[in-house]
């Protein structure tokens, strides 16, 4: 679906190549986190991948078309398969937010009665649809991604690209984000994101290439952060390590109540412990009340642990004005506030069995059924790609996230307090000298 071989680029005017040699390829339904310290070159892997830039030297094929030989002409087509989404948000200031989504469908083309089907059932699925009628300025950082997002979809790509998606959002609004953008993912779309937010990549546990100073040091799936993207761990005080450690811990715990109905409704469909199956609604209206009251008894139990891990938060909070080098107290505090008050996860679109349901089947019915994109040019015959194929049979679609696994151990409390957390976060090594200056989670 992306396929990079030997790719270099070098921006006039440079010494240095901001990419230098990249092998990359990533296959329909993958999501893939790209991560790295400032200036290594992310957002220029995404550029040519968009076909903003080209390559000074190597091949780029996306979606079975070498990009080089795709005519500037027939650029807007090649782009119409891919949905961006920025830091920034990007929206234009006086449309609404019906129009914003609507207005990418416009410019393509769509008829009237694609679009008043489409943008309602977009807005739906990124749980806007009662502020359809509103404009950015008065929307929250994290509403207006997911108006962003619902754009970035609303035609069906086969690839979302989102370079840094939740740099400008607090960690309860992030998580949000995240949540939405792997239902997205669940769906059958390939998800691309430049991101240096180690506490979500370090728990979804998705596949992560690494760059540094333009190479891939690291292509690992089911990775973390790692520490060279993330801070110098030796600059942690023993207060830090604790902050750290409880922002995961929040994460989690505010995942929980998500977790605990994903797994009622996984627990209606199919056998347990087998996160090789997709979930699948529940196939009659019994069922599906059934699954219903399992996911609200089971959110409610674990509420008692975003509880227990909202204290250990504020407690973390308290100590970390001594934390040098972390600026994630105030955002653990939030995420802690959220957690213990409010639902957990105020930006999610709906309650949390909502929220999965789209993942199964009505994703693919509606605002998330990704039809074949229209051809934009010649088919590359070199490369015998995936392109027209029927977007549900992608490995991700198939496979529950890995900390929904049933399977899986969630005490994340209690792991924070055993030191597993920060064994998982690599944070136990010592003398560490190979770590980047990157940024402060
Ligand atoms: N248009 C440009 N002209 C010249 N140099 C550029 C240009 N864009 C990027 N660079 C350089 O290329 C290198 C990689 O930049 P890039 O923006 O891809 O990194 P990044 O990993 O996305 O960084 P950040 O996390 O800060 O966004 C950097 O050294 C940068 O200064």
């Amino acid at each position: 679906m992306i396929l990079f071989e030997n790719v270099s680029k070098k921006y006039r005017g440079t010494q240095k190549p901001a990419l230098d040699g990249i092998d990359l390829k990533v296959d329909r339904g993958e999501f893939v986190f790209i991560v790295g310290a400032s200036g290594s070159g992310k957002s220029s892997c995404l550029r040519l991948i968009l076909r903003e830039d080209l390559q000074t030297s190597g091949k780029i094929h996306v979606l079975g078309q070498d990009l080089s030989k795709i005519s500037s002409r027939k650029v807007p087509y090649f782009r119409r398969n891919l949905g961006t989404v920025f830091q920034d948000f990007r929206l234009l200031q006086n449309k609404t937010v019906y129009d914003n989504v609507a207005f990418t469908l416009q410019v393509i083309g769509k008829s009237r009665g694609f679009i008043q089907e489409a943008v309602p059932d977009t807005l739906e699925m990124v749980g806007l649809a009662n502020k359809a009628k509103r404009f950015p300025h008065e929307l929250s950082g994290g509403e207006q991604q997911r108006v962003a997002i619902a754009r970035a979809i609303v035609n069906k790509p086969a690839i979302l690209m989102a370079d840094e998606p939740t740099g400008n959002l607090d960690p309860a609004t992030s998580l949000g984000i995240m949540q939405l953008l792997r239902a997205i993912n669940a769906s059958g779309t390939t998800v691309v994101m430049a991101t240096h937010e180690a506490t979500f990549v370090d728990i979804m546990q998705q596949r992560v290439v690494e760059l540094s100073q333009g190479i891939i040091v690291r292509d690992e799936v089911g990775g973390g952060y790692g520490e060279t993207a993330s801070i110098p761990v030796s600059d942690l005080s023993a207060q830090g390590m604790q902050v750290l450690r409880t922002t995961e811990a929040v994460v989690r715990a505010a995942l929980a109540p998500e977790e605990a109905a994903m797994l009622a409704t996984i627990g209606a469909t199919q056998a347990p412990n087998d996160p090789d199956q997709d979930p699948t609604p529940a196939s009659s209206a019994t069922d599906a009340q059934a699954t219903a009251g399992e996911a609200a008894d089971a959110a409610e139990t674990s509420s008692a642990a975003v509880a227990e891990a909202a204290a250990d938060a504020e407690a973390a909070a308290e100590h970390a004005e001594q934390a040098e080098n972390i600026e994630t107290t105030e955002a653990a505090a939030q995420a802690a506030a959220q957690a213990a008050g409010e639902p957990a996860v105020p930006q999610a679109p709906a309650t949390a069995a909502e929220m999965f349901q789209p993942a199964a089947e009505p994703v693919r019915r509606e605002a998330s059924v990704y039809a074949e994109p229209a051809p934009f040019g010649e088919a590359d015959e070199e490369i015998d790609d995936d392109f027209t194929d029927t977007r549900d049979a992608g490995p991700q679609a198939k496979r529950i996230p890995s900390f929904l696994d049933p399977g899986r151990p969630m005490d994340a409390v209690r792991m924070s307090e055993t030191g597993n957390l920060a064994e998982h976060l690599g944070l136990l090594r010592k003398n560490d000298d190979e770590t980047d200056v990157g940024p402060v989670r």
